[in-house]
């Protein structure tokens, strides 16, 4: 008969303990239980699994964050903006908590000048939007400002300018999360929609994500925009739809409801719901986990995520991926490199995969 090694043997046990590990204790079955994983002495710990022995826990120390700028170096009035020290995480905030984080015109250039440094930025990997204070995460457009033609702070003509900011987000190829607490109204509620989120709503908080973005809290959602004679036709509307099914969502843009952080989880409109005192520290969980995996893998299943609903943008960014991809293979060099030394491309050497 056969003999079998220690190596084998230790294998087998593996395997075993493995098996048992999944099907025969249920999850969260713990040392509360009395029937803790390694109940059957050959593995002691609940996590004792490979996956948790290589990747340890997410780290939970505190951010230290360091207030940033863009590359022109100008001063925000309108936002904060930060990046936590040693870590890939940047974070932007609405800073008008005077007027429930509205937005004018300029708090729209300043989001869009930080986004754009964030993007930029290669040791940033993901980027927190949030609101000052926990009443609101954002209100919306500012109403004290609208005017015929848009909105109107310092110049004399209105814009609607939140709308590039929203193509901005959902273009841009690192997780926006939006970390929710308050209202988030109009406007506001469309932002966070295009983000992945998490709210509060009284004692509770809940987290959202957009595109592939993460986590927000939430008080409370308010599509009140045709009470104040406005509407999303766009984002607004075609993504709510998306998240929600058809149904709710025209209930929520005709009716023009409040709904809660635990109704907006129920719906599928925020990722999460966690108290008010651990939104910051479950939003950088969220994050440091994203950070732990292939910048790539997330920067392509963000635009792949978005591609069926973006037509012709979402063909091209899904396709410029694959270009990127491509420009650091040697087959894609090869065509390079022959232009440069002005020879023919040999590409017989690479392989036609089935
Ligand atoms: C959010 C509230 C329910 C909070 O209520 P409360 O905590 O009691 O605070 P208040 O006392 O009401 O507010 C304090 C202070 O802030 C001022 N304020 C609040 N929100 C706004 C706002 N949106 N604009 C201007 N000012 C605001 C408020 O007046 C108070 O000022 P005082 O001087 O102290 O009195 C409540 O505040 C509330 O209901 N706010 C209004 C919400 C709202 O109507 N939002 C606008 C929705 S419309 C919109 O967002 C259009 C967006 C847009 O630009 C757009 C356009 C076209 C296509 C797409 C979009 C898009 O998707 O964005």
């Amino acid at each position: 008969m056969a003999k079998i090694s220690d190596n084998e043997l230790n294998a087998v046990t593996r395997r075993i303990v493995t098996v048992y590990n999944h099907f025969l204790l249920p999850i969260g079955s713990g040392s509360n239980s009395g029937l803790t994983r390694g109940s059957i002495g050959l593995c002691n710990a609940s996590m004792d699994d490979s996956y948790h022995r290589i990747h340890g826990e997410v780290a939970s120390h505190e951010v230290e964050w360091k207030t940033a700028c863009d590359e022109y170096g100008k001063e925000f009035t309108d936002i904060i903006y930060e990046k936590a020290i040693g870590e890939g995480i940047a974070k932007i905030t609405i800073n008008r908590p005077e007027r429930r984080n509205a937005f004018r015109p300029q708090t729209i250039k300043e989001l869009i000048r930080a986004f754009n440094d964030a993007r930029d930025d290669s040791s940033i990997g993901v980027i927190i939007l949030t609101g000052k204070g926990t009443k609101a995460f954002c209100s919306g457009g500012d109403q004290a400002l609208r005017k015929a033609d848009g909105y109107a702070d310092f110049e004399n003509f209105g814009r609607l300018n939140v709308l590039d900011l929203q193509v901005q987000i959902r273009r841009l190829p690192k997780p926006v999360i939006a970390m929710v607490a308050g209202y988030a109204v109009g406007g506001g509620h469309v932002l966070h929609m295009l983000c992945c989120s998490c709210s509060f709503h009284l004692w509770m908080v809940v987290l959202m994500l957009h595109a592939c973005a993460f986590v927000a809290l939430i008080r409370i959602i308010w599509l009140d925009m045709p009470q104040v004679g406005s509407f999303d036709a766009g984002y607004g509307s075609s993504i709510m739809s998306r998240l929600v099914g058809p149904k709710k969502a025209r209930e929520m843009w005709f009716l023009a409801r409040f709904y809660t952080a635990s109704e907006a989880e129920k719906m599928g409109l925020v990722n999460a719901v966690v108290p008010l005192e651990k939104l910051e520290q479950e939003t950088i969980k969220w994050c440091r986990e994203i950070l732990r995996n292939s910048p790539t893998a997330i920067r392509v299943l963000k635009a792949a995520l978005n591609a069926v609903d973006d037509g012709h943008a979402g063909l091209q960014e899904v396709g410029g991926n694959a270009t990127l991809i491509f420009y650091g293979t040697e087959e894609g060099n090869e065509g390079k490199t022959a232009y440069v030394e002005r020879r023919r491309p040999n590409f017989s050497k690479f392989s036609r995969r089935p």
